[in-house]
């Protein structure tokens, strides 16, 4: 029997009822958790670790780099096939990414969590559980970065999004699809995605934000974001990247002072590029010495910057890997 490490670290799944106010709130330890699910001790040897036992919206990216160390030790461990981590799933999509961006290894990590708690109806926990493990115990699963396993579905880290607030469904791989499916007869992957990239500096830059903009956006923001100390900005524009006029000034700030500033969409699919002309917004953006996103969601740029910005690298090192070295 292959001996899996599991992390927990909160989330719905491990959460249950508060008779008097009838909200979820955090109740179940790791053990307590495991204990939900006992056929999970006839498909591995589980090694439990009690990380946290939070709300997702209540981790933060120093938690999340913490947390990285100790998976680190944990597949470091001769005898351990894997990690399976159970999460939140508000914010499940970041850790996944700030993980698969930090570690390098060939062993499976794989993260789930919960859409319903144990005490509500069609509780999805269980599932979520044991499929993740046939995941992780899948000699396939090797060498595939950190993956999500939700709802019968294999998701890379690197594509997965939570787009519905409380479906079954909620997980969708934004630009590209599941990697692969588990069903009764096992674990199925459709295509082979092989881990992408590792930055591991030695240290987390956190000041970094997300302004999100919209038609008439003023550059206020951006100023306060520079007043405060900001080292790098994530600005949610439009479509391919367009922007509105009103922030120029935020943007030549930004770019007097060196403060790289990375364009999302808000899109929900495709990636940002300099295809529109000055008078709309595009050719003066790369003026302002802008980086385009590539694909990846503002939450996921701004995980990835940080890690850009803590391994210190000038600001046309961190273009080149939004444009190229994140591989999108
Ligand atoms: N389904 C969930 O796990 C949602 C919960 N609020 C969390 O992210 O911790």
């Amino acid at each position: 029997m292959k001996k899996i490490k599991v992390i927990t670290t909160g989330g719905t799944i491990a959460m249950g009822e508060d008779k008097s106010t009838h909200q979820i709130v955090p109740k179940l330890s790791g053990e307590e958790l495991l204990s939900h699910v006992p056929q999970l001790n006839n498909m591995a040897k589980l090694d439990l670790i009690q990380y946290t036992n939070l709300d997702s919206s209540q981790l933060t990216p120093k938690m999340i780099w913490d947390l990285a160390q100790l998976v680190e030790e944990s597949l470091a461990e001769e005898e351990i096939s894997g990690v399976l981590i159970t999460h939140g799933t508000d914010t499940l999509e970041e850790t996944a990414y700030l993980l698969d961006l930090l570690l390098d290894t060939t062993k499976p990590v794989v993260i789930t969590g919960a859409l319903r708690s144990f005490n509500q109806l069609s509780s999805d926990g269980e599932a979520n559980l044991v499929q993740s493990l046939q995941t992780i115990i899948e000699p396939r699963s090797k060498n595939k970065g950190v993956l999500v396993v939700l709802n019968n579905q294999i998701h890379a880290a690197r594509f997965v999004a939570k787009v519905h607030t409380n479906k079954l469904t909620a997980f969708s791989s934004i630009n590209a699809g599941p990697i692969g499916h588990i069903d009764h007869c096992g674990v199925h992957y459709f295509y082979d995605l092989v881990k992408q990239i590792t930055i591991r500096p030695k240290e987390l830059e956190e000041r970094v934000e997300i302004i999100k903009l919209s038609i008439g956006s003023s550059d206020k923001l951006i100023q306060a974001a520079l007043d405060y100390g900001y080292k790098g900005l994530i600005l949610e524009g439009f479509g391919l990247g367009t922007l509105p006029k009103n922030i120029t000034a935020g943007l030549i700030m930004a770019k007097e002072e060196g403060i790289p500033v990375v364009v999302t969409s808000r899109c929900l699919e495709g990636r940002v590029y300099n295809l529109y002309g000055a008078s709309a917004g595009g050719a003066n953006i790369a003026d302002m010495d802008i980086i385009f996103g590539g694909n990846l969601n503002s939450t996921k740029a701004r995980l990835a910057l940080m890690l850009l910005l803590g391994e210190g690298l000038s600001k046309n090192e961190i273009r080149r890997y939004f444009g190229f070295k994140l591989k999108m």
